[in-house]
Formats: structure tokens, C-alpha cells, sequence
């Protein structure tokens, strides 16, 4: 079924395909509003667009390739010209993130550290004037140990859920971690509490992207809204 939030997701996507140009090396990001972005790539792609991609996940890996878009990797290209990915929340102001409640954080943060110019597409809702008000903060963890690392992560003001996939099971990450949803409340310091929960042994990855988004389209009722850094 088709929502008025995807219609929005879909739009902001759309904006964002417009950005590639011809012979770049793109940044294929994961989730809902990211698969409306791929879809449009193919669609460019099959009108004479050449690029060539570098998913986040095998989820979008398996779309992209599905859709005849060419596939790379970081053996072939070190460096990404843009990449196209989505949030569960954009600072406005900074363009500070929080990312991965979809699963794919890790991945999502290399590629885009390796990107010369990352684009978050989102809608409306997703624009908050604080990060942690609305969703938890995924962290992601090796296996070995996770119960102390859930407690050091709770010293830090947190309260870490482990993540359950729709089996179940707990979640596990492309790379076979497991996920810490750490609900911290509105986040005073993104910043340092990315530091923090970066040090903390055990802790694989953090989904604050701070720093790192250059642009981000943000569908609204009345059109696009471009915010720059
Ligand atoms: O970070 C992500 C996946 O790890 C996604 O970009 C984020 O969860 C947004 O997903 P959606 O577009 O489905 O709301």
C-alpha cells in the first residue's frame, strides 16, 4: 500500500537522483526512502544514465542488481562521487543524523565517510531540532560480551534494548553483529556522546553520523526543502 509519507519519501528521492550525473561512482543507501532512490537510478540508467553503484546492504545490493544497475566495489573504487541515503532523523542545522534503524549503519558509514558528498533524503518528519527525541540511537555490537557492553552503554545515560528481527531471533547486521536500540532521550552533545559510545568496548559502530551529511531533501506538503551544511 502505497502512504502519503511514501509519496513524500518517493519525491525527495527523486529530487536526489536528479543530482547524479554521468560517470559517477553513487552511493546506493538502504531503507524505504533510499529503495524509492534506487528505483529512479535504474530507471535513469535504463535511459542512457552510466554509473556504477556501491550498496550499503545486501538488501539494496539485491534491488540494484535486479534493476541492471552496475555494481562496484571498494577494491575497484576507493573514492564515491555521491551517495543517496536516508535517516531516522536530520538535525536541522547541523545535518547531524541518527541512522540504522533499518540495520545497515556500519556499511552505511563507511560508504559514506568515502563519499565526496553524502545526500540524506527523508520526509518531513524526520526533521527534528535535536537528535534522540524521537527514535533510539542503534548501536551496533560484536556478539562476544553484549550484556557488558549493554551495561557500559547504560553507564552512559542509555537504555539499550537488543534489537529482535520478525522472527524473534535477535537482529543481525549485514556483517553478523547485533544491534543495541539506546534510548537516550534528546541527545544535549551529538558530538560527544558519539565519542562515547564509539569508546566503549564491544561497541562496533554508532548510528550518530555527525559531520558527515552535505545536503539533505527533505520532502514537505508544500515541496522540497534543501538544506545545505
Ligand atoms: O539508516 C537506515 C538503515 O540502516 C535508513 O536510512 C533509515 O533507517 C531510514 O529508513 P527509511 O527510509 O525506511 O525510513
Amino acid at each position: 500500500m502505497t502512504t502519503d509519507r511514501d509519496a513524500l519519501k518517493r519525491e525527495a528521492a527523486m529530487a536526489a537522483v536528479a543530482m547524479v550525473q554521468d560517470g559517477m561512482v553513487v552511493g546506493l543507501g538502504t531503507g524505504s526512502t533510499a529503495a524509492f532512490a534506487i528505483d529512479g537510478l535504474i530507471a535513469r540508467v535504463r535511459d542512457g544514465l552510466r554509473i556504477v553503484g556501491i550498496p550499503t546492504s545486501e538488501r539494496s545490493a539485491q534491488q540494484a542488481r535486479a534493476g541492471g544497475l552496475k555494481l562496484t566495489d571498494f577494491s575497484q573504487h576507493q573514492k564515491v562521487d555521491l551517495t543517496i541515503d536516508g535517516a531516522d532523523e536530520i538535525a536541522r542545522g547541523s545535518l547531524d543524523l541518527v541512522k540504522g534503524l533499518g540495520g545497515a549503519l556500519l556499511r552505511e558509514k563507511i560508504v559514506a565517510a568515502a563519499s565526496q558528498r553524502l545526500v540524506i533524503i527523508a520526509d518531513e518528519p524526520k526533521l527534528v531540532p535535536g537528535l534522540g527525541g524521537t527514535v533510539p540511537v542503534p548501536v551496533e555490537v560484536v556478539t562476544f560480551g553484549w550484556e557488558t557492553t549493554a551495561k557500559r552503554l547504560a553507564r552512559l545515560g542509555a537504555n539499550p534494548v537488543l534489537r529482535q528481527a520478525a522472527d524473534g531471533q535477535p537482529f543481525r547486521s549485514d556483517g553478523g553483529n547485533l544491534i543495541l536500540d539506546c534510548h537516550f532521550g534528546v541527545i544535549a552533545d551529538p558530538a560527544q556522546l558519539e565519542r562515547d559510545i564509539s569508546g566503549v568496548i564491544g561497541v562496533v559502530e554508532t548510528g550518530l553520523f555527525i559531520g558527515m551529511a552535505a545536503t539533505a531533501l527533505v520532502a514537505t506538503a508544500t515541496g522540497i526543502l534543501r538544506l545545505d551544511r
